[in-house]
């Protein structure tokens, strides 16, 4: 199983086409050698905070962020332009009492808007395709899933659902939203299809399986895992898992392994014009929500940037941040498995705690590092694009982006992957903190690109005030909704 998996990296590290992006005419405001980046805001004027992650309230009581941070999940969930936002109950979306009772486990209290607009059409039978985009940490497993677990035959234990994800850490973790949430159906059966020496040669008898597709292709064509009676196809991370660069190759043929109707269903926060004509043909005749660039950026992630005096002296600055990082959670992205690695040393010979993750570590291995971010005993990941997409640990408060993301030639910004970086924190109405390291003037151009793509404003921190520094991103990781669980967000 190992051999199938590391012929085809993970999709985040598996290179991708370069795909232009609409920088426009602002690159004029690049910084010239002697005259820094940081500034001026890298792009628009801030937007109504209602965190109060925003600019510092120059002495004003009223405006200190402390006064502002106290809206509820409950409130954002009221307030019609936000994500979560729905008019409907869970008990108004038609689902059984095991799963009402499963997401009342959860504590989810009310559907975020992908939930409550995603549902009712997954839900419709005959059951129709569906391409349906939420920015990120809005809910959208919990969407496919109920969908996946209302249609179950628990009476067949046999692969009726295949979710297929672009990392290992990914579908683990699906796995187990699937499996909490139907932890009140009686006989339900879940497995993971990912690299797992011990199970060698076992077949797969499950109700529902969730996998990375170079192990779900490969169990299928050793007839460890009956596709007939797969009725239910999801990709998550859609864009990524049909980009053709990548694993585009063989999720269509997975797909093509599954005999007779099935109901597919792709979900992503990102949808990139190259994709999208893929994603139609590959959910012909879907159901689709999609939304606008301008609409995908979460309000409760306070997007920063540094300007670094040097490439290498972004080592020296990303040290001083150390203190902040392992208040909560962090992430630090790297653009490669090398530079992890290296980085993890270097810090940890400087005496600061750090757990890494790329792709040149095991499976087991891989397990134990997510597992003990996941549960607090590491506060500091640093990872590459690998850990980019869907992972969910609530409290993470920081995101650094030690490298700007580019596109595989290293040159070419790559909005997607910037976005889901970012949100890796900020989830379902939390707030943090996403700080960008650039160096000059091809980095700065790259973030300039990012931010004009999402009409979004990253705001420069002045490396020589630390002070400032510290009260910015203080204000923002030490907020009420920053890190919590779901129980300290709904109650
Ligand atoms: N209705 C709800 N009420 C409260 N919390 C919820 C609800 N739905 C989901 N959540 C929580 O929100 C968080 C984010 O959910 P999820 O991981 O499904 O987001 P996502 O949209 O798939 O994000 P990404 O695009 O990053 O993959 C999870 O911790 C989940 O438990």
């Amino acid at each position: 199983m190992a051999a199938a998996e590391s012929s085809s990296p993970p999709a985040a590290e598996a290179s991708k086409p370069v795909e232009s992006t609409e920088t426009t005419a602002e690159s004029t405001q690049a910084p010239t050698a002697d005259q820094p980046a940081a500034e001026k805001p890298v792009e628009k004027p801030a937007a109504d905070q209602v965190d109060g992650a925003g600019s510092p309230g120059n002495g004003n009581p009223l405006a200190d962020t402390e006064l502002k941070v106290e809206v509820k999940l409950a409130d954002l969930q009221a307030d019609p332009n936000n994500p979560l936002f729905s008019a409907k109950t869970f008990e108004e979306l038609q689902l059984s009492d095991e799963l009402l009772k499963g997401i009342h486990q959860m504590n989810f209290r009310k559907p975020s808007k992908i939930q409550e607009k995603a549902l009712p059409l997954l839900l419709i039978n005959p059951p129709q395709n569906m391409i349906a985009q939420s920015q990120s940490g809005t809910g959208k497993t919990a969407a496919f899933s109920l969908n996946i677990l209302s249609r179950i035959d628990i009476n067949n234990v046999a692969p009726q659902a295949l979710v297929l994800a672009p990392s290992r850490e990914l579908a683990r973790q699906i796995l187990g939203v699937i499996s909490h949430m139907g932890q009140f159906i009686e006989g339900l059966k879940t497995m993971a299809a990912v690299p797992d020496p011990s199970r060698r040669g076992m077949k797969y008898e499950a109700h529902v399986l969730v996998g990375t597709p170079g192990t779900a292709m490969d169990m299928i064509r050793r007839r460890l895992l009956d596709p007939r009676s797969i009725k239910i196809l999801v990709l998550d991370e859609a864009d990524n898992m049909l980009d053709q660069g990548g694993l585009g190759e063989q999720c269509t043929r997975v797909k093509a392994l599954i005999p007779g109707s099935f109901q597919t269903v792709l979900f992503s926060a990102t949808f990139p014009d190259h994709v999208i004509n893929f994603a139609q043909r590959f959910a012909p005749n879907a159901n689709v929500i999609t939304l606008a660039h301008e609409e995908l950026t979460i309000e409760g992630i306070k997007q920063l940037c540094i300007d670094c005096p040097s490439e290498s002296g972004k080592y020296d600055v990303l040290l001083k941040f150390y203190g902040l990082m392992s208040q909560a959670s962090s992430i630090i992205f790297v653009r490669k498995k090398q530079t992890a690695e290296e980085l993890e040393a270097r810090m940890t010979a400087d005496g600061h705690k750090v757990a890494q993750l790329s792709g040149n570590l095991e499976g087991d291995a891989r397990d134990r590092v997510i597992d003990a971010f996941r549960n607090g005993d590491a506060k500091v990941l640093i990872t590459t694009n690998v850990l980019a997409r869907g992972i969910d640990v609530q409290s993470v408060t920081m995101v650094i982006n030690f490298d700007v993301p580019t596109m595989a030639n290293g040159r070419d910004p790559d909005p997607e992957t910037y976005l889901h970086r970012i949100g890796r924190t900020g989830r379902f109405g939390r707030v943090g903190v996403a700080l960008t390291l650039i160096h000059d003037r091809q980095t700065w151009e790259q973030l300039h690109a990012i931010a004009d793509y999402y009409k979004t404003e990253v705001l420069p921190l002045p490396l020589d005030d630390w002070d400032t520094v510290e009260e910015t991103i203080t204000k923002v990781i030490k907020n009420s909704r920053a890190g919590k669980s779901t129980m300290e967000m709904t109650n």
